[in-house]
């Protein structure tokens, strides 16, 4: 299966400290309504680094569930500890899922070989499809160009998401890219790019928000009606960094929930909500 369009990296509810599994379906149901591609639970956006091993599993469970296999589903699975990451896929795994979504190894800042080697070994562990995470900015790591021709090599890495940061390495990529592989972007603000570019489509965390004007864009520019696509997105890309602007998802767990899609705005620390500033000012922007 080929990935394209638009990914929603799924915001994990809390209420009390638990995951709050009624807004969860609420917000699913709500998000399959649209004609969106395909959902990620368990990424950044799904606060994966303060997720229990039980809440992992439970999650996965709910999400094939709720999902009733309307649309395809990727699941956050990375690490920098590879045999973890290996061991880890064995709960995915007795799960109908299509995919994971596998961030660059964090914090040891392994070289190029040492990311090939540990991609290589996860992609040898599964016959499920992995999407590379590149987002050197929270890793430490950047997957070079070289490395990313080389993985694409292995019949189960069917594409990258792409948040390298270096607008020169991405438009490389994407000018070049490898056969049957996909590049999505994981930079909100460079979803038209990507698509101008031929790329494949993006995994964006903002796409929680004003769903169907992405959607528009995305079509506008595969129907090939550029001045339509461009009119859409230059209203979006006003409004995507503010989402950015305090440490996501925060900004979006607080539009969700004024918006009544899920029941609180709870983050887990060390995050912490938004400020009454931004809180305003996504008010105005959304009529909240
Ligand atoms: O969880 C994700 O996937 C994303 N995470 C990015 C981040 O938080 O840095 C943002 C992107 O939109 C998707």
């Amino acid at each position: 299966m080929k990935v394209q369009g638009i990914y929603i990296p799924l915001i994990t509810p809390f209420a009390n400290d638990k995951v709050d599994f009624d807004s969860y379906k609420r917000m699913l149901d709500y998000y399959i309504g649209k004609e969106i591609n395909g959902i990620i639970p368990l990424a950044t956006t799904g606060e994966i680094p303060t997720i229990s091993e039980y809440e992992y599993e439970e999650i996965i469970e709910k999400t094939m569930e709720y999902n009733n296999n309307r649309l395809p589903v990727f699941i956050g699975l990375g690490g920098n500890n590879t045999k973890e990451v290996i061991n880890k896929l064995k709960i995915v795994e007795k799960y109908k899922v299509d995919g994971i979504l596998s961030v660059c190894p964090y914090y040891s800042r392994p070289d190029q070989r040492g990311i090939y080697e540990h991609f290589l070994k996860i992609s040898e562990a599964t016959a499920l499809d992995i999407v590379l995470y590149n987002i050197p900015y929270r890793t430490g790591r950047n997957i070079e160009n070289d490395t990313i021709y080389k993985l694409a090599e292995l019949k189960n890495i069917v594409g990258v998401k792409d948040s390298c940061g270096d607008i020169k390495q991405t438009t490389d990529l994407l000018l070049n890219p490898p056969k049957d592989f996909s590049i999505m972007t994981g930079e909100d603000i460079l979803f038209y790019t990507n698509l101008v570019y031929g790329g494949d489509g993006g995994i964006m965390a903002s796409s929680h928000l004003r769903t169907d004007e992405f959607v528009e864009v995305y079509k506008a520019i595969k129907d090939n009606n550029h001045k339509v696509a461009l009119d859409k997105w230059k209203e979006l890309a006003k409004f995507i960094p503010m989402l950015f602007e305090e440490p996501n998802p925060a900004p979006i767990k607080y539009c969700l929930s004024k918006l009544g899609l899920i029941n609180s705005d709870e983050v887990r620390l060390p995050l912490v909500e938004i400020t009454d500033t931004l809180k305003n000012k996504l008010d105005k922007a959304l009529s909240l």
